[in-house]
């Protein structure tokens, strides 16, 4: 069977600032986002069910996830100290991979025009 990419889009609301930039930075300023995140997976159909995997079961993996991310301040979680989009990022990665094992990419938008993509880290070899 041939091999596919699926994904899944969420949303969630979160209140951040930014570490890393000058006080002068806008982003250093605590503010908002409605935050887009398309989890990516890749892998063969399975034949029996024409699937890569279920929507629903990847929903059910990545919602409590993301739940912990909703109306919260991304500042106060453990590991978010600094939540970039590319921060957030790796974080979401290392929670998701384990559980997702066809997990491919991440791309994570904050705003319309603004957002990162990941793709894990380089195989070691
Ligand atoms: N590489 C990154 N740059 C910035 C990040 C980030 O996570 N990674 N984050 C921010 C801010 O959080 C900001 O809220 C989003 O940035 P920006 O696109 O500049 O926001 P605007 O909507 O105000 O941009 P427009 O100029 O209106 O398009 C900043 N940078
Ligand atoms: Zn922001």
């Amino acid at each position: 069977m041939p091999e596919m990419q699926i994904y899944k889009t969420l949303r969630f609301d979160a209140a951040h600032r930014l570490t890393g930039v000058p006080d002068t930075h806008k982003c250093s300023a605590m503010h908002g986002h409605g935050f887009e995140i398309e989890v990516h997976l890749k892998g063969e159909v399975d034949p029996q069910t024409g699937f890569v995997m279920d929507f629903g079961d990847l929903s059910k993996v990545c919602t409590p996830v993301l739940q912990q991310l909703d109306h919260a301040i991304l500042n106060e979680i453990e590991g978010l100290e600094n939540p970039t989009s590319e921060n957030m990022s790796v974080w979401l990665w290392n929670i998701l991979k384990p559980q997702l094992p066809l997990l491919y990419q991440l791309v994570i938008k904050e705003t319309e025009t603004s957002g990162c993509i990941y793709r894990g880290p380089e195989p070691t070899r």
